[in-house]
C-alpha cells in the first residue's frame, strides 16, 4: 500500500503538492487524476524518493522508499520512458538495471517478452518509437517483480492494441493483489482501466473514490425524450407536460427535449397521459470525461482564453414559467456533456439538483453497461 499523510511539496515560491492525504490500496487499479502542472508527476517522484517532501511523508508499505531494503523487489515504477541511454540496446539496459538490484538475467527476458520487444532486445534504444520506450520502461519497472507499481502516463504513445495490451497488463497485475497506480489524460482509458481514483487540483486533493462512484456523484444525469414528428404540437405538448411535473426542460437542436428531475417511467406516463407518442426515450450517458471536467474545471492552471469547453457547458436555464422559455440546450457533443461548474465546486462530490437517484443509478448503469 502507499499512503501519504500531508504530503507537502514547494519549489520556492511555488507549491506544487498541497498537503495531500491519500492511500492506493493493493488488489486494485488506482488512476491519479489532475490538470497540467496539478502535481501527480510531483507526488509520483516523492513515492519513489526522487523529490523530498516539504513537509508531511509518503510511505511503500509503512516505510518512506529510501528506507525500504532492496526497493527495487518492492516497488516498479515508470516515470519517464525517455529516461534510458540511448546508445543502450534495450536488454543491456535491462540487465544493467537487473544487476544493480541483484535481480536474475533470466528476468530480462522474461519481462522482455512480456512486454514484446523480444525481437528489438539488440538494438540502441535511441532508435525506438515513444511507445516501444514505453513498452521498455514498463519491462523496467516489472524486473523486480514488485507488489508496487507506478505508472506515469503509460500509454502515452501506444497504438491501440498497446493501449489495450496496457490495460490488460495492469488489470492482471492488480488481480494478483498487487498495488497499481497509475496517472493518464486519457479519460476513456482510465474510465475502463481504473477502479479507484485520487484527482488532484492544484496541488490538492478533490477526490478519492471508487470510479463509479465518481462519475455519478459528478455527472449531471439528464434523459432525452422525442414527440413523434406525426404531431405538429407533439413536443409542445409533452415540454409543457413535463413542466408541469415538476421536470426541468430544455430543448436539444434535434428537437429533442432533455429532462432532468423525472426518471424514464414517469416521463413515459407523462407523454402517455399527454397523448403523445415517443421515437426516442433514452438517458444520457455520463462519462468519466464528464466528471472530471466538472470536477477540475476550478482547478485547471493553463486553460486557453478560448477554452473549448465553455462552449459545452449547459446554459442556465431561465427562471421563467413555461417551458418554452428554459432556453436550449447545447449540442451534445457524442456521448460526452458538461456541465456547469457545480455551486459547491472546491472538492466535495456534488449531484445536480433535481437529479432523482433513479435518474443517476440509471446512468450508473448504462456506463458500466459500457465500461
Ligand atoms: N523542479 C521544479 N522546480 C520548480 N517547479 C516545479 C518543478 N517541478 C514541478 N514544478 C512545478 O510544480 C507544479 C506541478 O508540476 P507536476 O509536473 O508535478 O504536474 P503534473 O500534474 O505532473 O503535470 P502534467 O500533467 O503536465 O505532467 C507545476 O506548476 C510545475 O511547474
Amino acid at each position: 500500500m502507499i499512503e501519504a499523510v500531508g504530503l507537502t511539496k514547494r519549489y520556492g515560491a511555488k507549491t506544487a503538492v498541497d498537503q495531500l492525504s491519500f492511500q492506493v490500496k493493493p488488489g486494485h487499479v488506482t488512476g491519479f487524476l489532475g490538470p497540467n502542472g496539478s502535481g501527480k508527476s510531483t507526488t509520483m517522484r516523492m513515492i519513489v524518493g526522487l523529490d523530498r517532501p516539504t513537509s508531511g511523508r509518503v510511505t511503500i508499505n509503512g516505510l518512506p522508499f529510501r528506507e525500504l531494503p532492496n526497493a527495487q523487489r518492492h516497488v516498479g515504477a515508470l516515470l519517464d520512458a525517455k529516461a534510458v541511454h540511448g546508445g543502450r540496446r534495450a536488454r543491456t539496459h535491462l540487465l544493467s538495471v537487473a544487476q544493480l538490484s541483484g535481480i536474475p538475467e533470466k528476468r530480462v527476458d522474461e519481462v522482455l517478452a512480456v512486454v514484446g520487444l523480444q525481437d528489438v532486445a539488440r538494438q540502441r534504444t535511441k532508435g525506438f518509437s515513444l511507445g516501444m520506450g514505453q513498452r521498455l520502461g514498463i519491462a523496467t519497472a516489472l524486473l523486480g517483480d514488485p507488489q508496487v507499481l507506478l505508472f506515469d502516463e503509460p500509454v502515452n504513445g501506444l497504438d491501440p492494441e498497446g493501449i489495450l495490451w496496457v490495460r490488460n497488463l495492469m488489470r492482471q497485475l492488480a488481480s494478483e493483489g498487487r498495488t497499481v497506480f497509475v496517472s493518464s489524460h486519457l479519460m476513456s482509458e482510465m474510465a475502463l482501466t481504473a477502479d479507484h481514483l485520487i484527482v488532484i487540483g492544484r496541488g490538492r486533493l478533490l477526490a478519492e473514490m471508487g470510479t463509479q462512484e465518481f462519475i455519478t456523484h459528478n455527472s449531471a444525469g439528464f434523459a432525452r425524450v422525442r414527440a413523434a414528428d406525426t404531431r405538429p404540437d407533439g413536443r409542445d405538448a409533452l415540454g409543457a407536460a413535463l413542466v408541469a411535473a415538476g421536470a426541468r426542460v430544455l430543448k436539444e437542436p434535434d428537437g429533442a427535449l432533455r429532462v432532468t428531475g423525472l426518471d424514464l417511467p414517469r416521463i413515459s406516463d407523462l407523454a402517455h397521459g399527454a397523448g403523445v407518442r415517443l421515437w426516442e426515450l433514452s438517458p444520457h450517458r455520463a462519462s468519466l470525461e464528464e466528471a472530471y471536467m466538472r470536477m477540475t474545471q476550478s482547478s485547471v492552471e493553463y486553460t486557453s482564453t478560448q477554452d473549448p469547453r465553455a462552449e459545452l457547458w449547459e446554459p442556465e436555464p431561465l427562471a421563467l414559467p413555461a417551458w418554452e422559455d428554459e432556453g436550449t440546450a447545447p449540442e451534445v457533443p457524442g456521448d460526452a456533456f458538461y456541465a456547469p461548474p457545480p455551486p459547491t465546486a472546491g472538492g466535495r462530490p456534488f449531484l445536480m439538483p433535481g437529479s432523482p437517484g433513479e435518474l443517476a443509478s440509471t446512468a450508473k448503469n448504462d456506463t458500466e453497461d459500457t465500461a
